[in-house]
């Protein structure tokens, strides 16, 4: 039983095969969410569906490039898609609010906190938030990569209890869903296996990042402490049965970690606004992953790269090449160039403002 819980619709589960929308598991996703909200649950929904909507509305001119598609598909189709979410829950009554973003809403601490405090507003007025990216304004690169990773971001930043993501298959298969032999993982914990051996990138038809992606946000939502689930949307009472007994139903439940600290939460998901780069050696990484709370000092420090005053973002990066966190700087780069190797300096990322990707184990 959770209190709180972000509920991400993938576009497939609200689309027909023609493109249309399928009200009639809109309407039962509504009624479930009425049921939720009545026994006092805080629900945040993440609805996708606006360029599907849009679709089958609008008749795309075949020379028009990816990014004008989007945004007259997406902008026709929100229309559609909110209306028919505010008439459903109206049945119940009860309101919903429509909030669209961007990646770059989130850029700072100030800006972060200013979403947060939206959305906690809405619910604290009981209304119920459906959030979408706002695909006519997001066309940069700095979009996200779909709405589970905006899902994730918002269940990290509520401190949510829950994440339930919903798709149009029964959770992650190990193998192609199609195949009989197939079976679904059941428990996803955080140490090291590699699941993308399992996951084919086929996406579903109307589906944008795929399970991948889907399964990564999975993960790193976890770690910050929300229970996740991936589950089939297009089932009857699935939103009911997983807050009410997850272990009965079958689908894909990654195992939470402890709750992060506030600013943690936020570092978590800056990966897109970092410029500069600190390059560490095996022991300081080994050092910052181990049980104790450890500080990255500048005796692990490798090099530097990109300019960086106190207070800025840093991807941390191992000798290999590979991206392991993100932290955020003590002070400037050239005081960290005057200080470097000095094991006794004070460190240039400190623990509370360090951020670290985790890697997944799984269990079928
Ligand atoms: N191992 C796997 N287990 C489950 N689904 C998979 C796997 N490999 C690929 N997929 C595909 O991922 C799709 C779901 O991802 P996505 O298209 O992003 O869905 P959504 O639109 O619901 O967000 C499934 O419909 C399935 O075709
Ligand atoms: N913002 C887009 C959805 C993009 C997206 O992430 O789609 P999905 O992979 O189906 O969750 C829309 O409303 O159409």
């Amino acid at each position: 039983m959770f209190k709180s819980i972000i509920i991400k619709i993938g576009s497939n589960v609200l689309t027909q095969k023609d493109g249309t929308l399928h009200l009639k598991r809109v309407a039962h996703l509504v009624d479930q969410i009425a049921e939720l909200h009545a026994k006092n649950k805080k629900v945040i929904l993440v609805s996708s569906g606006a360029v599907a909507a849009g679709r089958s509305m609008v008749q795309v001119d075949k020379k028009a490039d990816t990014v004008s598609s989007r945004q007259l598909l997406s902008s026709v189709g929100q229309v559609k898609l909110i209306s028919t979410y505010s008439k459903l829950f109206q049945k119940h009554g009860m309101q919903c609010a429509q909030v669209l973003v961007t990646k770059q809403d989130f850029r700072s601490r100030e800006h972060y906190l200013n979403m947060k405090n939206c959305v906690t507003t809405l619910c604290d007025n009981g209304i119920i938030p459906i959030i979408n990216e706002n695909d006519a304004v997001s066309v940069t690169a700095l979009m996200f990569t779909d709405n589970d990773e905006l899902a994730g971001l918002l269940a990290t930043m509520m401190g949510s209890d829950a994440l339930f993501i919903l798709s149009n298959v029964n959770g992650i298969y190990n193998g192609d869903p199609d195949d009989v032999q197939s079976q679904v993982i059941r428990t996803i914990g955080n140490s090291t296996a590699d699941l993308s051996q399992y996951i084919s990138t086929t996406k579903s038809d109307f589906g944008r990042g795929g399970m991948l992606t889907k399964c990564r946000i999975a993960q790193k939502t976890a770690a910050s402490g929300t229970s996740v689930h991936i589950a089939n949307g297009t089932k009857q009472n699935i939103l009911l049965e997983l807050n009410a007994d997850a272990d009965q139903v079958e689908h894909t439940q990654f195992i939470k970690g402890v709750k992060y600290k506030a600013v943690k939460k936020w570092i978590a998901y800056s990966e897109s606004f970092t410029n500069a780069e600190v390059h560490i050696n095996a022991g300081a990484f080994e050092a910052l992953n181990s049980k104790k709370a450890t500080s990255l000092l500048l005796a692990g420090v490798v090099k530097m790269t990109g300019d960086f005053k106190k207070g800025d973002l840093l991807k941390i990066i191992l000798e290999n090449g590979k991206t392991v966190g993100i932290g955020k700087a003590q002070y400037d780069r050239a005081r960290a160039e005057k200080h470097i190797h000095d094991i006794k300096y004070k460190p240039l990322i400190h623990y509370d403002y360090l951020y670290l990707f985790a890697d997944i184990e799984v269990t079928v």
